[in-house]
């Protein structure tokens, strides 16, 4: 069927993780009837099992309904998926970029959270009409109430308008989407302008190749053209186009205003990134869309093979991740102390442990991570201006002038009864205050500036349990200040352990220092010799400790006797050991890499 474009409407849900975005989704496919009941026993939208694991959306999805509305008329609606996690917010932008309206979504029990502030602020950005929906009304708990002056306080939107839903029973649906033909605008953009569609998304399909998930801004694209991504300037030949529902099916074109994908023989997401700008190679479009950035990762690891022998398998896997996933960034790197591996680079620490999960789930891996660190400028006493995303990178202390750090403006919000807990913390981890708003209902929006490296350990954690799961955070990167920085080493038995080597403010050196050697001493089996463990600042020596030698005899336990029992404890032995690192003569456990993650960063 020919669409005119004032019978399609593009959206996106806007909603706090556990708000019910997937869930009214699922409700929306429903009611069209893009999906039966049958096939609706499972989450549609959130695929990945992992997603469905942690109950979050990671990757963003679309789908096409077609809904015969009040009116009489039939409408395309194209919603589009965004993630729910601050790591992802350059691919909601761009899916908001996608959208000409938005629907609102917030819990009747839990009001607006930080995470919903700073997405309606990218929608309205955008110019996104948004339809505010008020999700969980069968809740006992639920006020709607109080989530409209919210909404109208905060926000300072219009809420005489706004739906009272349920996605678990379905009370408001049909409301919902009544709203979205009525005020959500037709996609503009002329037809027979030369093509400009957006790419929103996109997943690596062994068969097609890349499948780019597309809007349509303006012209057409189909199957035979020669098409090119205007950010890298490669040329295809669009092999399929087609539409979402919601599994992909072919419809050979897509018209201004649409949303589908196209595959075109791409081998690589490098060659599609996120945000680029398809256009027709015969008759290319002046300039691209804009919005356009390459992402650059924010947190940076090393990941290392257990066992060496796993080396080229873990090299494959990251290969294969690498083709779905463009933001994902490895080199090879080589560490003393861990042998051969990957210094890694990731949008955010959810990205990280995502990943990290998959090798390991996926490609069953087994794996060490060193702390993760965010890039650093440093500028030498040359007048040279360096990153390091390795804190082992950091040139000699001698030749350092300025060692500069990433800072994020977070927002907070939490009832005022948290917010000298809030303020503690925020203290505690270098923020500097900037700003506080009182809501309705005694709640409170704080605003810090902060180091993003202080943000990467365990300041979530920290912040839900210091509010009783009250509080809500996001963040965004404001720029790059100079720190009183150092670079930490921690020694054992002399030998400098470079995957345990951080960068740290100095007045948290000293304390780290000595929970570190505290921390490995209990982590480090004692061995037939003595083993020192120090921390270390350039040539200072700040904290000490010692595993004390023993000569370690398993079979001690077991009285002579039974063999089978002699067999399983040494079974047992060998099985600790395939987890265990050689370092000089000092047999380390993985354990050991990990306490630098686990200890509280105060
Ligand atoms: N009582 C009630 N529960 C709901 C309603 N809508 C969603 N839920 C529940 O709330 C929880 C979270 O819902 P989801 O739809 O997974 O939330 P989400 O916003 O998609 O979360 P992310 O995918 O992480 O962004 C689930 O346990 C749902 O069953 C509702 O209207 N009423």
């Amino acid at each position: 069927m020919e669409w005119d474009q004032d019978r399609i409407r593009n959206f996106c849900i806007i909603a706090h993780i556990d708000h019910g975005k997937s869930t009214l989704a699922d409700r929306l496919l429903e009611y069209t009837g893009a999906l039966s009941e049958r096939e609706m026993t499972n989450q549609v939208l959130d695929q990945m099992d992992l997603e469905r694991e942690r109950g979050i959306t990671i990757k963003m999805q679309a789908v096409r309904l077609n809904y015969l509305a009040g009116d009489g008329r039939e409408y395309q609606l194209n919603l589009i998926d965004t993630p729910g996690h601050v790591d992802f917010s350059y691919e909601v932008s761009r899916s908001l970029a996608a959208c000409e309206g938005a629907l609102l979504v917030v819990d009747a029990a839990q009001g607006i959270e930080a995470q919903t502030l700073a997405n309606v602020y990218l929608a309205l950005d955008h110019n996104l009409e948004i339809i505010p929906v008020i999700n969980k009304i069968d809740l006992p708990g639920a006020d709607p109430e109080r989530v409209k002056r919210e909404i109208e306080d905060v926000i300072g939107m219009d809420t005489s308008e706004c739906v009272l839903a349920s996605a678990k029973s379905g009370e408001g649906v049909r409301n919902i989407l009544e709203k979205i033909v009525a005020k959500i605008p037709p996609p503009g953009g002329l037809s027979q302008a030369s093509l400009k569609a957006l790419v929103f998304d996109s997943h690596y399909d062994p068969y097609k190749g890349v499948i780019a998930y597309i809007r349509i801004i303006e012209g057409s694209v189909s199957k035979g053209m020669q098409i090119k991504m205007m950010a890298t300037g490669k040329e295809f030949e669009v092999s399929d186009a087609g539409i979402f529902r919601p599994t992909l099916l072919s419809v050979g074109e897509l018209r201004t205003g649409e949303v589908g994908f196209i595959a075109a023989g791409i081998k690589n997401v490098k060659d599609c990134q996120v945000g680029d700008t398809v256009t027709d190679a015969r008759r290319p479009a002046a300039v691209p869309l804009p919005g356009y950035r390459k992402v650059t990762p924010m947190v940076y690891c090393g990941l290392y093979p257990v066992d060496n022998i796993q080396y080229d398998d873990l090299k494959d896997a990251l290969e294969k991740l690498k083709l779905n996933d463009a933001s994902l960034i490895y080199e090879p790197e080589t560490s003393e102390a861990l042998g051969f591996g990957f210094r890694c680079g990731f949008l955010g620490l959810l990205h990280m442990e995502i990943i990290q999960e998959r090798l390991e789930r996926e490609y069953d891996l087994n794996l060490i991570t060193t702390a993760p660190n965010v890039v650093y400028q440093i500028t030498t006493t040359d007048g040279e201006v360096i990153e390091i995303d390795n804190p082992s990178k950091l040139p000699p202390a001698g030749k350092v002038e300025i060692i500069e750090e990433p800072f994020v403006k977070a927002i907070i919000m939490c009832p005022k009864d948290f917010v000298g807990a809030v303020m503690e913390l925020c203290q505690e981890r270098r923020g500097t205050f900037a700003d506080m708003e009182y809501m309705s209902a005694g709640r409170v929006i704080l605003t810090y500036n902060l180091p993003l490296s202080e943000i990467i350990f365990d300041f979530f954690d920290q912040l839900k349990s210091r509010t009783r799961g009250y509080a809500s955070l996001d963040y965004e990167l404001s720029g790059y200040k100079e720190s009183n920085l150092v670079k930490l080493d921690i020694m054992i038995a002399g030998e400098v352990l470079d995957a345990l080597s951080v960068i740290i403010h100095h007045d948290k050196a000293y304390y780290r220092g000595r929970q570190l050697v505290e921390k490995l001493r209990g982590l480090i089996p004692r061995h037939l010799f003595e083993i020192p463990i120090q921390a270390t600042i350039g040539n200072h020596i700040i904290a000490r400790e010692t595993v004390k030698a023993v000569r370690k005899n398993v079979l001690a336990k077991c009285y002579g006797g039974d063999i089978t029992r002699k067999r399983k404890l040494l079974e047992k032995q060998k099985e600790g050991k395939k987890r265990m690192k050689q370092v000089g003569n000092v047999e380390i456990p993985q354990e050991a890499f990990m306490a630098v993650l686990s200890i509280e960063n105060k």
